[in-house]
């Protein structure tokens, strides 16, 4: 057999993985990346590098639920109801103040919600529950009813102890986090610096969005999709353009991206076509590829290899195919690179809103929709999804995972779906149903 022939030969015969499978053998590459320090508010959908044990109890001291007096509740005990008892008011405590007076029998002070119950003072009672009057000059507050210790006082440390863990490292910083670290006087947090992510897509097809069609040509939105994406995943995409079908010209942009960031993403020619040159080029260095072929519709042509020890996903050209296998690919490595927990979607379960009569030998991820109809969730499929079809990622909300064996799917059965980032358009589409 000659050198062409065997070239042919390989191309053809690849051997399949499960999508498990493909997906731990490229997160074992995904190395956790070095960390940098970031201003509170540039932080929300950053990843903690480190966990945040509170540094003193939260909140410090006990607090006032109620603008009203601070007391102490046995002072209220004795009374019968309907009968008031006179307490001398001896200080009033606003928001941000120390009380100046301990809280004797008898005596109460004026406070304000939020601010610090004194010393002595066991109880907060409302101002609408009391009344006031002068006795020669002295202030008193008058009380009807028997009040409970604690009541409308928080315990110091009630929210948090000192020392308590309140964010674990790799946790993704949302506005409750931010509020945390606010009140534990961060305002610089360290968190996992952002993966670069070189992205570049073949094919003489290929126009600039910019550019007027021209016949036989199509403009690149893989591209763009996929610095989108990458966005969407905290990664930082740099954008590499598009070439034309030519090996040499692929072989030294794989070669500087992959100098130059921490990942790089293709995007098509690696199927088994005359000018599927990514395919190829990978081919060329089998030692360090990691998988040619995964047992999944759309994607069963996504690619990855390892070079100097980053990682190479060839993705395919095919719009719906590059949509899912960055998000069972790409995704979780650029989640893992940032020290996330959880890199891979989220499985939820759903009920088939509809049919879904084709099968394959392959597991199908189906894009969908999701609605919630009767506090139950459905997913939808799309109205077209073949891999090759762009119109409909933007309708879907999650894929329905259909596992090779199916005979079809009937509406109502029970399905596994993996839930994509960000919004659920369905439930747009239902507002005003
Ligand atoms: N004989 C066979 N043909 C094909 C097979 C096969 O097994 N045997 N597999 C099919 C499957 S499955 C897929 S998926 C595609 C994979 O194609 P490639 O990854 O090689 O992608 P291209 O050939 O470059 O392009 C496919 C399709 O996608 C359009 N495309 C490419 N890049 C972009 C872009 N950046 N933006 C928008 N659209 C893009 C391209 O014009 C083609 O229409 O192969 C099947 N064929
Ligand atoms: O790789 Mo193709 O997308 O399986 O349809
Ligand atoms: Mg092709």
């Amino acid at each position: 057999m000659n050198s062409r022939e065997e070239v042919t030969h390989s191309k053809f015969h690849r051997k399949a993985l499960q999508v498990k499978e493909a997906q731990s053998r490229i997160i074992e590459y995904a190395k956790v990346l070095d960390t940098e320090e970031v201003p509170l508010y540039q932080s929300p959908g950053r990843y903690l590098a480190e966990p945040v044990y509170a540094p003193h109890p939260f909140p410090a001291f006990n607090r006032s639920g109620m603008d009203g007096y601070a007391l102490i509740a046995a002072d209220t005990e004795v009374m019968n109801e309907g009968d008031l008892i006179w307490l001398d008011i001896v200080d009033n405590i606003p928001c941000g103040a120390v009380p100046a007076v301990d809280i004797r029998r008898g005596t109460a002070a004026r406070i304000m919600t939020g601010a610090q119950v004194p010393q002595g003072a066991d109880t907060v009672v409302m101002l609408e529950a009391t009344e006031s009057r002068e006795v020669d000059g002295l202030l008193q507050v008058g009380i009807r009813k028997l009040h409970k210790a604690g009541r409308n006082v928080t315990p110091i440390g009630f929210e948090l102890r000192e020392g308590e863990l309140v964010l674990p490292a790799g946790r993704m910083i949302k506005a409750g986090d931010i509020a945390v670290l606010a009140a534990f006087g961060i305002p610089f947090v360290k968190v996992i610096r952002r993966p670069k992510v070189g992205i570049f897509a073949t094919g003489t097809e290929l126009l600039e969005v910019h550019e007027p069609l021209v016949p036989g040509k199509i403009r690149n939105s893989n591209s763009p999709m996929l610095e989108a994406l990458v966005r969407e995943s905290g990664g930082d995409p740099v954008m590499l353009g598009a070439i034309v079908d030519d090996i040499e010209l692929a072989r030294s942009k794989v070669q500087m991206a992959l100098e130059s960031y921490d990942l790089v993403i293709t995007t098509g020619g690696v199927s088994v076509g005359d000018y599927d040159i990514m395919g190829d080029l990978i081919r060329e260095n089998s030692g360090d590829m990691l998988f040619n072929k995964v047992t999944m519709r759309p994607g069963s042509v996504t690619t990855a290899a390892v070079r100097g020890g980053t990682l190479l996903l060839a993705l395919s050209g095919n719009p719906g195919a590059c949509f899912v296998g960055f998000h069972l690919f790409a995704r979780p490595v650029i989640l893992q690179m940032q020290g996330a927990v959880q890199p891979f979607l989220p499985e939820w379960t759903a009920v088939l809103g509809a049919e879904y009569s084709k099968v394959n030998n392959y597991t199908r991820f189906v894009r969908s929709r999701l609605e919630i109809h009767e506090g139950r969730l459905y997913a939808y499929p799309v109205s077209i999804d073949e891999s090759s079809v762009m119109v409909t990622i933007k309708d879907s909300d999650c894929l329905i995972v259909v596992p090779p064996e199916e005979r079809g799917l009937s509406a109502g059965d029970s399905v596994k779906v993996l839930k994509l980032p960000g919004e659920i358009r369905g439930l747009e589409s239902m507002a005003g149903s």
